[in-house]
């Protein structure tokens, strides 16, 4: 099957800075704002915002990486016992927490870090910030920020390239 490129660096740039200014649009206060990004690309992305919201209001946003692996449906119960290890080192309570992804498909991620994150804390709101949303739920998920809303069908496999963990920037399918 071949690889065919939808989105470049520079569409990648352009959808971080929107989604930026949407974030700060949403939570003014930005002493409530906690960016969550998911290991490993959604880390990352989360970086990205970060640094973005600094160039615009010189504020650095406190940011974690989230590994959802205990918080997965799909692993046996050994597994879900690292759940007892704290995941979060930031506090949570009374915070808006932004969750950012890469790409949001079923929506089994999201909802494992939607657990991660109740089980550390009370946040006042989670929100979520993901680059692709390709569609397809099976949870009542959905994204509060978009970079873009790429319909496929369930054969197809989207993926989000980024410089930092693959060389380059760009948006593919398969
Ligand atoms: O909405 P969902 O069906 O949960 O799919 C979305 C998740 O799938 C991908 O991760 P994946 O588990 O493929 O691992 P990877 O990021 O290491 O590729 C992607 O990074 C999202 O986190
Ligand atoms: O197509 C998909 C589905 C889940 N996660 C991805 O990164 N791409």
């Amino acid at each position: 099957m071949s690889e065919r490129i939808l989105h470049n660096p520079q569409d990648i740039k352009r959808m971080l800075t929107r989604i930026a200014h949407e974030i700060l649009e949403k939570v003014p206060n930005l002493e409530q704002l906690v960016l969550v990004g998911i290991k490993r690309r959604g880390e990352f992305l989360a970086h990205r915002l970060q640094d973005l919201i600094l160039k615009f209001e010189g504020v650095k946003v406190p940011l974690e990486g989230l590994d959802i692996t205990p918080y997965r449906d799909d692993i046996d119960r050994k597994h879900q016992e690292a759940k007892q290890e704290k995941v979060f080192t930031l506090d949570l309570n009374h915070k808006t927490v932004i969750i950012v992804d890469d790409v949001l498909y079923t929506g089994r991620t999201i909802r494992s870090a939607m657990d991660a994150i109740m089980d550390a804390g009370r946040p006042d709101a989670i929100r979520l910030a993901v680059m692709v949303d390709r569609g397809h739920r099976e949870l009542p998920i959905r994204a509060d920020f978009v970079g873009k809303n790429i319909p496929t069908s369930h054969k197809e496999i989207i993926n989000l390239h980024l410089e930092e963990v693959d060389g380059e920037d760009k948006i593919t399918i398969i």
